[in-house]
């Protein structure tokens, strides 16, 4: 085994820029490639059940001062309660602010222990080190930490970047086939929202990176980590272009909350529906031509993602759903944004969407798909 990785992706963001390493056997030599951007031996690591589980005794930690704080699997961890689990963690192992928190997992534990970071003394070291496809390609890089609250997902959080990112292919391989999907969601974003030659190479390569051929995943993590780092470093706090990357998640967020943030709808599922919802509305509203709703749809039925029927108990109460969006970040003075398309591979941010327009579009969904309210997210 090569000890170079196979990528290095570097996110370019003056005294702030950071790599993002990716390749193989990276965790079984993490020490080795965190050392250099540690101030101190002191580091905690952050994770959840299921991976700390699996990685505690293989993650290479040699030489450091290391303590372990473990929260729960789910998206319920991004909270207040988990929040202050964290930091107490921190407290006890007597952490300073040049010491270092590590996340260790994917985007749940990430957004949580960035926001726990950014907050810690006013800011301490943290290092991400995503093991599941979607953090790897997504949420790990780019310094969105947030935790969700009753009012909505990610409504509390900071822009804080990483000092190191640690992709391990490895990492990937005792995914379910459910999480590489919700993952695969993010990489396809990038093609839709400003590359159609990568949604043309995934349109050829998608079946192998879901297969879990780790050639086809690294160099699809590299292509979504280089269009999100030139994006990032472009407008690092979403003041314009930035918030392209939130296609498909202003109704995909909205999703979320009416699905509860239980376990039935992952935060990649509710993306890849809502990204079908963004592309079925440019349309409806003449901005793109059918034939590229087409083409997504055959792609997302190729690749088995979760598309609009598939969400069709959330879709009953469509002013549920709009009041969901209301709650949006990219919102200005009470109108809502949205991320559109013209074709694949060319999004744009609408502002001050009518809200009419829309409220009829969710209403056309709860007639043309609408489920039980209660019913169970299918999958098939
Ligand atoms: O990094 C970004 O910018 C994104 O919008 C990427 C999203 O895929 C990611 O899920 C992000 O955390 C969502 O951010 P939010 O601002 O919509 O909460």
């Amino acid at each position: 085994m090569s000890k170079k990785p196979q990528h290095s992706v570097r996110v370019d963001l003056g005294d702030r820029s950071y790599d993002i390493i990716i390749g193989q056997n990276l965790l079984s030599r993490a020490a080795d490639f965190m050392t250099p951007h540690l101030a101190s031996k002191k580091v905690l690591i952050v994770t959840d059940e299921t991976v700390g589980t699996l990685y505690r005794d293989k993650i290479n930690l040699n030489g450091l001062d290391a303590a372990w704080v473990t929260v729960p699997v789910g998206e319920a961890s991004k909270s207040f309660a988990q929040l202050q689990i964290v930091l107490d963690a921190m407290f006890t192992h007597g952490m300073e602010r040049n010491d270092t928190i590590v996340a260790l997992g994917g985007g749940i534990v990430g957004d949580l222990t960035g926001f726990a970071a950014s907050v810690f003394k006013r800011g301490c070291r943290f290092i991400q080190i995503p093991t599941t496809l979607l953090a790897q390609v997504d949420s790990a890089v780019g310094g969105k930490t947030a935790i969700n609250v009753p009012q909505g997902k990610n409504l509390v959080g900071a822009f804080y970047q990483p000092t190191l990112v640690l992709a391990d292919m490895d990492a990937l391989s005792t995914l379910p086939l459910r999480a590489l999907k919700a993952g695969y969601a993010e990489i396809l974003k990038y093609g839709l929202l400003g590359d159609a030659a990568f949604f043309a190479w995934l349109k050829d390569n998608g079946p192998a990176v879901i297969g879990g051929d780790k050639d086809a995943i690294a160099q699809a993590v590299k292509v979504s980590c280089e269009t999100k780092a030139r994006i990032v470093a472009g407008d690092e706090r979403e003041r314009g272009q930035r918030a392209l990357l939130n296609l498909g998640h202003t109704f995909g967020h909205a999703l979320e909350a009416e699905a509860g943030y239980s376990g039935d709808l992952l935060h990649g599922e509710a993306v890849s529906a809502g990204m079908e919802m963004a592309f079925d509305f440019s349309v409806a509203l003449g901005l793109c031509h059918s034939r590229e709703l087409d083409a997504l749809r055959a792609h997302m039925k190729k690749t088995q993602l979760v598309g609009i029927k598939d969400v069709a108990p959330l879709l009953g109460k469509p002013d549920a759903l709009l009041s969901h969006m209301d709650q949006d970040k990219k919102n200005e003075n009470g109108a809502i944004t949205l991320i559109l398309a013209r074709r694949i591979g060319e999004a744009f941010v609408q502002k001050n969407t009518i809200r009419e327009t829309l409220s009829n579009y969710l209403k056309y969904l709860a007639v043309e798909y609408g489920g039980e309210p209660q019913g169970r997210i299918s999958r098939s």
